[in-house]
């Protein structure tokens, strides 16, 4: 089982594939996923985007970095959402940022950040990277680093990565496994490159998976095979 665990949301996660808002259904049922691993004690990092609200590409009229803050503000709101409902669902849960000062989000400091996972927290890290022009794939690959996680989970709508979108190509093939250089040469889409940069410069392996099938985050974590990992070399 993987014991340090970083794992990447997509803001549409919250709402459902390609609506805006909150759906309460949706995240109830990422309650239930989270329980899931959250009960063998492991230390769960989340990263989670704003899709949902707020992507800084969606308005081109306007200057790109007031954009990306309103995007990494949009990821403040969804970290504060997660965990209310969280915490009413019984798992404890801390947000931590750099880019807002409320009194629900608290700093980012490594040394409580230990004692958060030690005292059973998941710990949403939101605010992106802090900085405009970057997404929140590059930033759950700083963070995943960050807190030494064993894996970095991309958990999205699709379920692996293929040789094109499965999205719109319906002959795509999928990849059980592909090393990060054949991700970034192959301009793979699933996860901007970045992010797979730092995750190949770190070995930081990564499993992109459908977080709308039930227990695929609980197997991924169990280290059965689910999605497609991104690994150094192909064994
Ligand atoms: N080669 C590929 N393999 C898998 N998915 C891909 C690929 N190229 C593009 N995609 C698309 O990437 C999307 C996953 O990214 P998504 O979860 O939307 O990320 P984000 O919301 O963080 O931008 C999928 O919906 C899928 O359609
Ligand atoms: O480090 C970051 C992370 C995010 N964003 C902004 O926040 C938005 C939401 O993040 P993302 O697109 O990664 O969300 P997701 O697609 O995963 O829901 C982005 O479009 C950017 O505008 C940013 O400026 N810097």
């Amino acid at each position: 089982m993987y014991r340090n665990v970083l794992l990447k949301l997509s803001g549409e996660v919250l709402s459902g594939e390609g609506s805006k808002g909150f759906n309460l259904d949706a995240l109830k049922y990422m309650a239930e996923e989270i329980k899931k691993i959250s009960q063998h004690g492991l230390n769960i990092g989340m990263v989670v985007g704003a899709g949902n609200i707020f992507r800084g590409k969606e308005l081109p009229g306007m200057t790109n970095s007031i954009a990306d803050h309103i995007g990494m503000m949009g990821t403040v709101m969804n970290a504060l959402f997660i965990k209310d409902y969280f915490e009413k669902s019984g798992i404890k849960t801390v947000v931590v940022s750099q880019i807002v000062n409320l009194p629900s989000v608290r700093s980012i400091h490594y040394d409580d950040i230990d004692l958060y996972f030690n005292s059973g927290y998941v710990v949403i890290f939101a605010g992106g990277t802090s900085n405009p022009f970057f997404t929140t794939d590059t930033a759950a690959a700083l963070r995943s680093v960050e807190m030494k996680a064993d894996i970095l989970v991309k958990a999205t709508k699709v379920d692996g990565i293929y040789d094109k979108d499965p999205k719109r190509f319906t002959d795509a093939v999928k990849y059980d496994t592909i090393t990060y250089e054949e991700a970034i040469s192959k301009n793979i889409k699933v996860m901007d490159t970045e992010a797979f940069a730092i995750c190949q410069r770190y070995n930081m392996p990564i499993i992109v998976l459908d977080f709308f099938k039930k227990d695929n985050l609980l197997n991924a974590v169990m280290q059965n095979k689910v999605g497609t990992k991104v690994v150094p070399n192909r064994s």
